[in-house]
């Protein structure tokens, strides 16, 4: 038995933008179904309330207020609910919507009532459908693509498998409506900047994020330990051929951290600034295990209130991990403006020796 999220695009669910392909749908849950009665868990984040919003008010795509997005989303969603509905119940298979946004997985108290409403459905036998609060998500509090939400929404269910539907093969080259002869890449062991340089934004008036933020949603999903596949929403048996592993671009899993706050802090909160540290300190952290010691910092970048997730890079700027700080950022500045004097001497009070404690941290490095 897996637990599979399948994310499908607005390039997979509509014509072209232009309202939701029903006939398609239609050959998705019947995928969906067979996998069911096999024993899987399976899970849909759905992206095109938007298009399907614009449809049924007879609108184009154009330049549109938050507002005007918003009213779009909110009328278009309950139209995208009620397809997936009716059409999950031609298998007697219920549905259960969850509309989330990045501030209900901020905060972990609403991050795990999240995360048991998701395991609870699950558990009945029915299909959550996912999308964004698009209808109250402002850019504060939101995740802003539906590939990074099926990334954390795949952590929060623990799933083996994340399947990123969209209009393009997979993962290739250069973007291959500007590039036909770009090639379609089989296997990613490493996301690194050479990868994500090959993945450009959208090609499509509907899309959002393009390969750039599924290669986004793939780096989180991997490093809690969920595979993930790339690959064509169009065409014969697409889901049950992406689980077979005969199509697209495969994304290897690490091994994922066992304890739940790891995950969370994985799958939750976005980063607050950025602080770089000095060949020990990035080594230390990289090879694993170690917390960040205030005396490794040589650098801040932005502002941050004690408690807020910060990322940690080396000097390069490769991104080493995340985790909780110990103290702010004035407070970490008035220390490396003084390392001659003891932290008492400085600031006039100690929380330790550390900025992150190693069970506040997650690591990005491939050796988790
Ligand atoms: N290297 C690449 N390989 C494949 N597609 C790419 C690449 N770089 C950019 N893209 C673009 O990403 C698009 C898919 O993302 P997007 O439009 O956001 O679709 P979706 O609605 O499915 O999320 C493709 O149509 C393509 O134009
Ligand atoms: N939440 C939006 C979709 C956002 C999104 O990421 O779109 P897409 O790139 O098509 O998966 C909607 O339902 O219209």
């Amino acid at each position: 038995m897996q637990t599979i999220v399948v994310k499908l695009g607005t390039s997979v669910l509509t014509n072209h933008g232009r309202g939701l392909d029903k006939a398609h749908m239609v050959d998705l849950v019947r995928q969906c179904a067979q996998l069911k009665q096999q024993g899987h868990r399976i899970i849909i984040v759905t992206s095109g309330a938007i298009a399907a919003g614009r449809e049924l008010l007879g609108r184009q795509p154009g330049t549109e207020t938050l507002a005007q997005k918003q009213m779009l989303a909110a009328i278009g969603q309950s139209q995208l609910l009620h397809t997936w509905q009716s059409l999950f119940a031609l298998y007697s298979i219920a549905v259960g919507q969850m509309l989330l946004t990045q501030a209900d997985l901020e905060n972990r108290e609403r991050y795990l009532n999240a995360r048991d409403a998701l395991l609870a459905i699950l558990q009945e036998g029915a299909v959550p459908i996912i999308n964004e609060n698009d209808a109250v998500a402002t850019t504060q509090i939101k995740v802003g693509d539906n590939d990074n939400l099926s990334a954390k929404v795949a952590i929060l269910a623990r799933a083996d498998t994340l399947l990123l539907l969209t209009d393009q093969p997979g993962l290739f080259t250069a973007d291959p409506r500007s590039h036909p002869d770009a090639e379609l890449i089989a296997e990613i062991r490493h996301i690194d900047d050479q990868v994500k340089a090959l993945a450009g934004g959208s090609g499509s008036t509907v899309g959002t994020g393009g390969m750039a933020t599924k290669l986004e949603a793939a780096s989180i999903a991997r490093h809690g330990g969920v595979d993930v596949v790339i690959s064509a929403g169009h065409g014969q048996n697409v889901i049950i051929n992406c689980l077979q592993q005969q199509t697209g671009t495969r994304v290897l899993s690490l091994k994922a951290p066992r304890r739940s706050r790891k995950l969370w802090l994985l799958a939750g909160p976005m980063s607050k600034a950025k602080v770089v540290l000095d060949g020990g300190a990035a080594a230390a952290i990289a090879k694993g295990g170690a917390s960040v010691l205030l005396v490794g910092i040589t650098q801040l970048r932005g502002p941050f209130s004690r408690g807020d997730v910060i990322t940690l890079c080396d000097e390069q700027g490769l991104n080493l991990g995340k985790g909780v700080a110990r103290y702010d950022s004035v407070a970490v500045a008035q220390l490396l403006a003084h390392k001659e004097q003891t932290i008492v001497e400085t600031l006039g009070y100690s929380n330790g020796a550390m900025l992150v404690h190693r069970d506040d941290f997650i690591n990005f490095t491939d050796s988790v």
